[in-house]
């Protein structure tokens, strides 16, 4: 089974890290893959570059067998739709194995917005984390598709595509990009919010600064 963590991380920080790492450990995978996006569809400009965001991430995870950097979509020169990747990710892995699209309930909550979501869930099955403070809106598409296709994380290994698993890690880090690039923005301290070295990259990059 592969397991894709798909992000903007605009920068990576321990939210997404701490999570995919236990994500894999509770699944037990072998590994979890992140994603960086190129030419985000659904959100401004991101404030570093594509390639400026895959070195952070790269740093962040240098040495963590657990967490690799999968670079499709910055090596593609097209918009980052999710289901572009999971197509070239069905073609590369073939019809047998299990692919899952890894979100917080956050991303999921606009799910039915994303470009051709009834294929994606053809191709993959989907990874849902819940974070403190979101919620589902009652009778919303995504609630209805939540509870038309809710499965165990221990149905995964049966099931290639079509699933909905929500996860409740038990590190439920509260913390945003949005947030570090404000607080760097001000001038203030992002410490511990994400890896010394991925801070230490962003303010030798002078990034996120007025
Ligand atoms: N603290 C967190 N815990 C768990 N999942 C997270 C956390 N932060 C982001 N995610 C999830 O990781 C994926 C990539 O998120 P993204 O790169 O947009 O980070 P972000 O912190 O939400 O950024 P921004 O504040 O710029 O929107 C999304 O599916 C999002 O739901
Ligand atoms: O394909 C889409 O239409 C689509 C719409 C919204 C988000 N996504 C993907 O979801 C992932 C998380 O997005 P974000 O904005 O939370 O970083 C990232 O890989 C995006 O490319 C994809």
């Amino acid at each position: 089974m592969i397991a894709v963590m798909g992000g903007t991380f605009d920068p990576v920080h321990n939210g997404h890290l701490r999570s995919a790492l236990e994500l894999c450990q509770l699944l037990g995978l072998a590994e979890v893959r992140m994603l960086p996006c190129h030419q985000p569809t659904h959100r401004s400009r991101p404030g570093a570059s594509s390639e400026q965001r895959l070195e952070m991430l790269e740093l962040a995870i240098a040495g963590e067998e657990a967490l690799v950097v999968d670079d499709r979509e910055i090596l593609s020169d097209r918009p980052s739709y999710s289901v572009y990747t999971l197509e070239s990710m069905r073609n590369e892995y073939g019809p047998e194995t299990g692919l899952c699209w890894v979100m917080g309930i956050d991303a999921f909550a606009s799910f039915s917005r994303w470009n051709q979501w009834e294929r994606i869930l053809k191709l993959a099955n989907l990874v849902v984390l819940t974070r403190p403070g979101y919620q589902l809106s009652p009778g919303s598409v995504e609630a209805q598709i939540w509870q038309a296709r809710h499965i165990r994380p221990e149905q995964l290994p049966y099931q290639l595509a079509g699933g909905i698993v929500p996860v409740s890690l038990p590190s439920q880090l509260e913390i945003s990009a949005t947030y570090i690039r404000q607080q760097l923005f001000r001038g203030q301290s992002a410490r511990y919010l994400l890896p010394e070295c991925v801070l230490s990259y962003a303010q030798a990059h002078a990034l996120y600064r007025c």
